[in-house]
């Protein structure tokens, strides 16, 4: 036996194409959308978004450079240190304003003469050579531009991280005499580093040159270093490059993509990092996705199940076509047929009564050659309808062949269905057919009920006698055998 039925292999095919040819359409447009997204991130969105996030902080870097450096020329500051720093409380009020104008966390001046610390809040201690905290201020002096950023903690500002810019200062002749800054908190970078990460809806983190994560917008960044951050760790060696060319990297943390671009500042000595999870941004494509595919199995769905309706309508009408006579409407001999094998093998199990009335009109062939073949017809047709109306649903009524029907009767003993046969006959003999001349219309009947002995052969033979015998005594009876 084929595993699927040929009437269901077009169906199966129908429904294996048009399954195949929605899900290869909708995988194919989301791995299409998917890659336009992932080199839209790759080279316009997450470069743009670094780019900006990159000269936002420049600006707020070179912002401090800036006062910075005025303060260095300011011919006040100069004056001041030249004349040998008389009134210190004029310096600090200078420092205070400075502070206050631009918002910085802190301001200072230390003069080569004296190396006095000057800060807003007054002169706080002397710089010495053998105090590894105040390494900065000789490194300062011996730099070769004008200016540097250090990051150190700011031992006057309970040991918080700051960002200070060192500046020379330098008297009328060029010769150093002392260095002047401003500092800002790691706080306040923070800060920006938060307001950039919403902003441009990006991680963004800085890390040192030994990989360690200085400031973060990341809150889910566990570790202190790059180096153990899982998934980062594995382009951490690729990071720490000096490269101050933005490079794109990528790494996977938890079946998801994180696209990164990453810079070398070399102003701080660190590295911007922006990252974007590729995945969630793909998240809205992925729900479209699964929206097509669902749209596609009802439509699949629905196409098969009319499909199927139709098909089965068709083969349902197929099927009584070639079961039904044309002119009667009556099951046809084939029909019939089926259904009393059917009857039999019930019967051989569930022992009832079966009884079979075999018709023919009397006389049909002068009704045909006196009125013509179509009056004829209509004659077979209008008993027809007299016979169905005689007999229950339960019945076989069919058309045996020409002019003669044979009726099967279940669980009816003979002497019923003599009754009925009776029944019939008085009823088409008492029927007015409305023929064009006046003339009656009989007919003969053979009744006989199935034997343990008889076959399907012998039982319509018997009938058959019998209807024959009923011609034989005048026609227009019943004759029960
Ligand atoms: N109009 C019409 N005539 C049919 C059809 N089928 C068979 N006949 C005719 O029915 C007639 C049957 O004639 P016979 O077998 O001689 O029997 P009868 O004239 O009825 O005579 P008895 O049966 O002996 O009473 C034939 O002339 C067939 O051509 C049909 O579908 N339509």
């Amino acid at each position: 036996m084929p595993l699927i039925p040929k009437r269901l292999r077009l169906l199966t095919l129908v429904t294996i194409l048009l399954v195949v040819g929605f899900l290869s359409t909708s995988i194919a447009s989301y791995w299409v959308s998917s890659q336009a997204i992932r080199s839209h991130i790759i080279s316009n969105e997450l470069p743009i978004a670094a780019d900006n996030i990159y000269s936002e902080i420049q600006k707020d870097i070179f912002r401090p450079v800036l006062i910075s450096s005025q303060m260095a020329q300011d011919t006040f500051l100069r004056d001041w240190l030249l004349k040998g720093e008389n009134n210190p409380e004029q310096l600090i009020r200078y420092l205070n304003e400075i502070q206050i104008k631009y918002q910085t966390v802190t301001t200072f001046l230390i003069p080569e003469k004296t190396r006095h610390y000057y800060h807003p809040t007054g002169i706080l201690q002397e710089i010495k050579e053998q105090d590894p905290r105040d390494a900065w201020y000789f490194r300062a002096k011996k730099m070769a531009t004008e200016y540097k950023i250090n990051v150190d903690p700011d031992k006057n500002y309970q040991n918080r991280m700051t960002i200070f810019i060192n500046h020379q200062i330098k008297d009328y002749k060029g010769n150093f005499i002392g260095i002047t800054g401003v500092g800002l908190t790691l706080n306040s970078m923070s800060h920006l580093l938060k307001k950039y990460g919403t902003r441009f809806q990006k991680n963004v983190y800085y890390v040192n040159k030994t990989g360690q994560i200085i400031l973060t917008s990341k809150p889910q960044l566990f570790y202190p270093s790059i180096y153990k951050q899982p998934g980062l760790q594995n382009i951490a060696t690729a990071i720490i490059n000096k490269s101050t060319t933005p490079q794109q990297l990528s790494y996977q943390l938890n079946n998801q993509l994180i696209q990164v671009n990453t810079r070398y500042i070399p102003e701080l000595n660190w590295y911007l990092i922006v990252e974007q999870n590729e995945t969630d941004t793909l998240r809205p494509v992925q729900k479209i996705l699964y929206i097509n595919i669902a749209i596609s199995v009802l439509i699949s769905f629905l196409v098969v199940a009319a499909a199927i309706y139709s098909i089965n309508r068709n083969q349902r009408y197929l099927e009584k076509l070639a079961n039904t006579d044309s002119l009667t409407r009556l099951l046809n001999r084939q029909a019939f047929e089926v259904i009393f094998n059917q009857k039999l093998l019930e019967i051989s199990r569930k022992k009832r009564p079966l009884s079979c009335v075999l018709l023919d009109v009397d006389y049909f062939k002068r009704i045909n050659d006196e009125l013509g073949h179509l009056q004829g017809d209509a004659v077979l047709q209008q008993l027809a309808q007299l016979l169905k109306k005689s007999t229950r649903a339960s019945d076989t009524l069919a058309r045996w062949g020409g002019e003669e029907f044979i009726l099967l009767l279940d669980n009816c003993p003979r002497h019923i269905a003599s009754e009925l046969a009776e029944k019939i006959r008085a009823v088409i003999a008492s029927h007015d057919f409305k023929l064009p001349i006046p003339r009656s219309i009989t007919i003969s009947l053979g009744v006989s009920e199935l034997t343990d002995s008889d076959n399907s052969q012998s039982f319509f033979d018997r009938t058959d006698q019998l209807l024959y015998k009923a011609k034989e005594q005048n026609r227009n009876c019943v004759v029960t055998g």
